[in-house]
């Protein structure tokens, strides 16, 4: 489904350009768990911006269902097909934790229709585990731990053919990890979408279909 060609990415500060990730040969299929492992600074976040179609690569093609993601648009890319979660959240930070999930809906014009909306985002921040009486707290003043399982209920609620996560459990205690991977098991079994997750946790890593392990820009190891 998702297939990336020969894609090399460079950064440029400055005079100085670096080249991130070297000539990468992927598919992410439906229905398929994924996690991409890598020491720090190996390409792993780069990587995933540019297959949930945040930047677009320095060199190669990454089609979405045979469609260059750069004609398909970058942005119809990301509202129909992909959703992300952050390392760093991207909540919106004037809006309650139901107000995140509901409007993600509504942006992406996810099921179900607008009457049932607020009940699915309640089911889905249950979901993740996150406290009934914190769904109408300002996410500003949620742990960090809180708002990570805000932004995984606002993926969930996008309803996309791929979930991209970067760092998805780092603040989350061991139970609620645990919770967190059966759901991307689940979705990638039963709803057939395909999920990729980059992390350094190795039991998460454990519970996947596919390991993928970059060093260096490059693809050492693939499982
Ligand atoms: N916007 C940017 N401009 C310049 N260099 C960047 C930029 N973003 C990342 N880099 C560099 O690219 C390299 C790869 O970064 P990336 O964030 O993809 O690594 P990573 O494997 O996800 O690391 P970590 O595990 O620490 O999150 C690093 O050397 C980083 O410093």
């Amino acid at each position: 489904m998702l297939q990336l060609s020969g894609v090399s990415h460079a950064y440029q500060s400055g005079r100085r350009r670096t080249t991130v990730l070297k000539q990468i040969d992927l598919s992410f299929e439906r229905g398929t768990f994924s996690t991409v492992l890598g020491p720090s600074g190996s390409g792993k976040t780069t990587l995933l911006s540019l297959a949930s179609g945040l930047d677009s690569p320095t060199k190669g093609s990454i089609r979405f269902d045979g469609q260059e993601l750069s004609r398909l648009g970058l942005g119809r890319y990301r509202n129909r097909h992909a959703a992300t979660v952050f390392q760093q959240y991207n909540l919106l930070t004037y809006m309650t934790a139901l107000q995140n999930v509901t409007a993600a809906m509504e942006i992406t014009g996810s099921r179900p229709a607008s009457g049932r909306r607020k009940a699915r985002a309640r089911e889905l921040l249950a979901e993740v585990g996150l406290d009934e009486d914190l769904v109408g707290r300002n996410v500003l003043k949620l742990s960090g731990g809180q708002q990570q399982r805000v932004a995984i209920a606002r993926a969930l609620a996008c309803d996309v053919d791929i979930l991209f996560a970067d760092e998805p459990t780092g603040n989350l205690d061991e139970e609620t990890a645990d919770g967190i991977i059966g759901i991307f098991q689940r979705l990638a079994h039963q709803q057939n979408t395909c999920v990729v997750v980059v992390t350094h946790n190795q039991a998460l890593a454990a519970r996947s279909d596919r390991v993928l392990v970059l060093r260096k820009g490059r693809v050492a190891v693939q499982d």
